[in-house]
């Protein structure tokens, strides 16, 4: 049976804030706030960071705002390959929780790839933009393997183990850069089976997400208690989006590498009513995912080792065998 799509009230209940302001002096304090968040909550947003600053980040919403007004056919050039998580799509994803195409258009890219006709043409993206969004990339890698390495002591792991597991530059590197652009769709109503981006869990091991102030829609869901379930909470929660903060959250991969310690919680994007703010929408994501030959498995060993690809190829089978059924 499909997922049913009618959806608990919406409550207020915030995602904690941290700062990461003075990271190394302050790491033990931030490391405790983190793993409390993860646990407790699976999201929880950063500020304070040295990099990506603000402006850093409004560089990169710029060079998609202007990849985005591209005529569809110049994006068409790059589609997206499922198999190798890159390319543009427009209207085409497809939640098993919704059944139908999420609102949106999105480019994946990856840094290994940086070369290759996976990324747009520089017709399309111009060589510099590319640049920046290869800088962009290393700082958010980056900053990612600095709280990933909170992860891996309080599990009990070397600090390194996730820095090892995430190697950007090697073939079978799985990490991800996603713009998104949320169509202005002023004066439509649309039925409530339509949704911006319809309620899921990331498969990545973190997912560190940029917004802008005023465009809001991200709606959280509490209560899900192990990676595997589409168990879903009592209430959605509204994720407030400020620019320069960093949303931060944990994958189903990382729930797993946990043995359900660390929370992977369902997410969605609304489509607003009219009368609402219904104009464009961009967000970045960033999502930590394994390289495919990494084995996962967590300390106490819950679950049967995987690697990383074997994991997402499960994720997948496990979320659109919802759909079919
Ligand atoms: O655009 C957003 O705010 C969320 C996007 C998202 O959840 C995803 O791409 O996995
Ligand atoms: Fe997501």
């Amino acid at each position: 049976m499909a997922i049913s799509t009618s959806s608990p009230a919406v409550k207020q209940r915030p995602i904690r804030k941290i700062s990461v302001h003075n990271f190394k002096e302050r790491r033990e304090e931030i490391a405790r706030q983190i793993i409390d968040a993860a646990e407790k909550d699976g999201f929880f947003a950063i500020k304070g960071q040295e990099s990506p600053s603000p402006k850093e980040i409004e560089e990169v919403f710029q060079i998609s705002k202007r990849f985005f007004a591209l005529p569809d056919d110049i994006k068409a050039q790059t589609p997206l390959k499922k198999a190798e998580n890159a390319g543009w799509e427009c209207r085409s994803q497809i939640r098993p929780s919704t059944g139908t195409p999420d609102q949106k258009q999105s480019i994946q890219l990856q840094y290994h790839r940086r070369n290759d006709n996976s990324w747009p043409t520089d017709e399309a993206l111009l060589a510099e933009d590319k640049a920046t969004l290869c800088r962009f990339m290393e700082k958010t890698h980056a900053l990612s393997q600095e709280i990933l390495s909170i992860f891996a002591e309080a599990l009990g792991f070397p600090s390194d183990h996730f820095a090892k597991a995430h190697q950007v530059t090697l073939p079978d590197a799985q990490s991800t850069l996603r713009l998104l652009h949320y169509h202005d769709i002023t004066g439509t109503q649309y039925p409530a089976s339509y949704w911006r981006a319809g309620a899921h869990t990331d498969f990545d091991c973190m997912t560190m997400l940029f917004q802008r102030t005023g465009e809001d829609g991200l709606e959280v869901c509490p209560g899900r208690e192990a990676h595997t379930s589409f168990a879903r909470g009592d209430a959605w929660t509204p994720i407030e989006p400020i620019t320069g903060e960093i949303v931060c959250n944990i994958g189903d991969m990382l729930m797993a590498w946990s043995d359900d310690r660390f929370k992977s919680l369902f997410h969605r994007v609304r489509c607003p009513k009219i009368g609402e703010n219904q104009r464009d929408r961009y967000s970045i994501a960033y999502f930590n995912q394994a390289n495919k030959n990494v084995v996962v498995q967590g300390p106490r060993g819950k679950y049967p080792p995987m690697t990383a690809h074997e994991y997402i190829l499960s994720a997948l089978q496990r979320n659109f065998s919802q759909l079919k059924t």
